[in-house]
């Protein structure tokens, strides 16, 4: 019997890449990366207000671009032979569709009309209604936020359909559902966008649109009214029932079969988020607590259903029953900014050189500085009063969703130059990793392992060793490169049927660890005094009473204020 193949898209938060995979021995055959073109241009987007949109035409282009690339350097055999394909993509990123599921920037009196694209997960433009939100579900019969942390966050679904529907009257009146991207991009695939029948994603639905089967699934009518009258009728039009991801969406069309050069028998699996995907990849395992280390993180946790049963874990980005998979709870946390964080002190370094100097001189140093001052950095000594930064450049995630917190950054003198704040910066984003941890652990939640994968995983050992250190325990690196598109691909392949289970797909297709990383001893209680420095920073830039011996007053005159 010759090999069959599937297919795993990953639609990350600059690029798409499809990743093409033997479902017996886990080898990839072909992959392809395209980058999304209006996205790299700016479009639609203004940093300064955190609004962030994506045009559903580069999704479309990128589907078909990825794919294609990826075929294109398989043989003919694997191209018969494709069996399956899945998607993930980031998340909460929904946009506003009409009655056929046409996003409504696809209309061309919508086609630059930034509310009728797709809301990317790290716009904060909907604050107030996260707010408003967290204000009436805390105060209602049933608190539907306590399956979310107990925290709605601006990141998710809620929030900003509200928002945009209060802002734009033309996207209020055309409007007839909302998606989420993973759910449309799967659905193109399968050529029935109907939003009233397509397939809708378990994992997007749990984690970021309060869906429950406790609460008959979406909240109520008389919720929703009562948040907004404009959120009227806006139930019956969503979903009731949701998928897992070993579960099949329908076949590819006719038309996306002739586009990609694939038959109609290929199964399109329900899609799942970016994180959550590729936790399947890294071969998460119960208890194992796995780190996409990117742009920002996501952190998934995976335990049975009956070892947490109804107990609520308070402050993280929810939990789901089947959101990774099935018949297991999926614990979701993270990071607005992780990478990002050293993209935005380059960016400050390299802004006035492109100015300056023109763009050939910022390019080249700007595809060097971050290589370098790394390696500048991890010379320097740790010290208990080295500068403390906080990560919250893009708000905090987790624990206790909060977006409308700022960074900061201490204990500046004329001797700072930019390796020290650098590391700072590293440190930062390493002890946001560690109150994640943390809370876990004080929620009764153990954690058995901390397996990471994604660019930063991949690209910076300084980055990986520093956060070793700091959570004082080993990390494993995935050994794929694209750990999110070989987990979509595992779940085509259960989707398709050629694996019964998540697990066996696991066994079948992962391809292990390449990397541990070991906390240094002699830094590891070091970086305890630093973090307790870090929660008492934190304490004061979000105004709350701390809860250390150490006072505030006593923190500003310690030495390295
Ligand atoms: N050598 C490096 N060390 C640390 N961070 C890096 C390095 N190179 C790139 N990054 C960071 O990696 C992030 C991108 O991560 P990646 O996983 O590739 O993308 P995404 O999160 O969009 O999927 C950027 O925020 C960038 O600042
Ligand atoms: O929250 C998410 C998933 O649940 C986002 O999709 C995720 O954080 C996007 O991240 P990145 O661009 O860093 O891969």
């Amino acid at each position: 019997m010759s090999n069959s193949y599937v297919i795993g898209v990953d639609f990350g938060t600059d690029s798409v890449r499809a990743l093409i995979v033997d479902t017996q021995t886990g080898q990839a055959v072909g992959t392809h990366v395209h980058n999304y073109v209006r996205w790299k241009k700016g479009l639609y987007c203004n940093p300064a207000t955190s609004q962030f949109r994506q045009h559903p035409l580069d999704y479309l282009e990128g589907l078909e671009a990825s794919i294609r690339g990826a075929l294109a350097n398989a043989s003919d055999d694997v191209r018969q032979h494709v069996v399956g394909i899945s998607i993930d993509t980031t998340g909460s990123t929904p946009g506003p569709v009409d009655e056929t599921g046409l996003p409504l920037a696809l209309r061309p009196d919508f086609a630059e009309n930034p509310n009728g694209m797709f809301i990317l997960w790290k716009d904060h433009t909907a604050n107030a209604e996260a707010e408003e939100i967290n204000n009436l579900a805390h105060h209602w019969d049933i608190d539907y936020t306590k399956y979310v942390g107990g925290i709605y966050s601006s990141e998710w679904f809620w929030a900003k359909m509200l928002r945009t529907i209060r802002v734009d009257e033309a996207v209020r009146q055309h409007a007839f559902s909302w998606v989420e991207h993973c759910d449309w991009i799967s659905a193109v695939l399968t050529g029935n966008t109907n939003p009233l029948t397509l397939r809708r994603s378990r994992c997007a639905a749990g984690h970021k649109a309060l869906w429950h089967s406790e609460f008959d699934g979406l909240p109520s009518e008389e919720f929703l009214t009562q948040l907004d009258p404009l959120l009227a009728g806006q139930r019956d039009r969503l979903y009731h029932d949701t998928y897992t991801s070993d579960q099949s969406m329908g076949n590819l069309s006719a038309e996306w079969a002739q586009k990609l050069g694939l038959s109609t028998d290929v199964v399109v699996g329900v899609g799942a988020f970016d994180a959550h995907m590729g936790a399947i990849g890294a071969e998460i395992e119960p208890y194992a607590f796995v780190r996409i280390i990117g742009t920002s993180t996501c952190d998934i946790l995976m335990a049975p259903n009956e070892e947490i049963g109804h107990r609520l874990i308070r402050g993280i980005c929810g939990q789901v029953d089947g959101s990774v998979a099935p018949g297991m709870l999926g614990l979701e946390a993270g990071q607005s900014a992780f990478g990002d964080v050293y993209a935005w002190f380059a960016r400050l370094i390299t802004g006035p050189v492109r100015e300056l100097l023109g763009d050939e001189a910022a390019d080249t140093m700007s595809s060097q500085l971050i290589p370098h001052l790394s390696a500048q950095a991890e010379q320097l000594p740790v010290t208990a009063n080295d500068l403390i930064a906080l990560d919250w450049i893009n708000g905090r995630r987790t624990p206790d969703a909060n977006h409308t917190l700022k960074a900061a950054i201490t204990g500046l003198n004329l001797g700072t130059d930019a390796p020290k704040i650098f590391k700072a910066l590293v440190e930062a984003t390493a002890f946001g990793s560690r109150s994640i941890v943390d809370r876990f652990l004080q929620e009764g939640v153990p954690i058995s392992k901390v397996i990471a994968i994604g660019g930063v995983a991949k690209k910076s050992p300084f980055v990986m060793q520093t956060l070793a250190n700091v959570l004082n325990k080993p990390i494993q690196v995935a050994s794929s490169d694209q750990a999110c598109a070989l987990g979509a691909a595992m779940c085509a392949a259960v989707a398709a049927g050629i694996h019964p289970t998540m697990e066996a797909a696991q066994q079948a297709m992962g391809s292990g660890f390449d990397a541990e990383y070991q906390p240094r001893p002699e830094q590891v209680a070091t970086y305890e005094t630093l973090y307790q420095k870090y929660l008492q920073l934190g304490a004061f830039v979000e105004n709350k009473p701390v809860s250390s011996s150490q006072s505030i007053a006593q923190y500003a005159q310690s030495e390295s204020l």
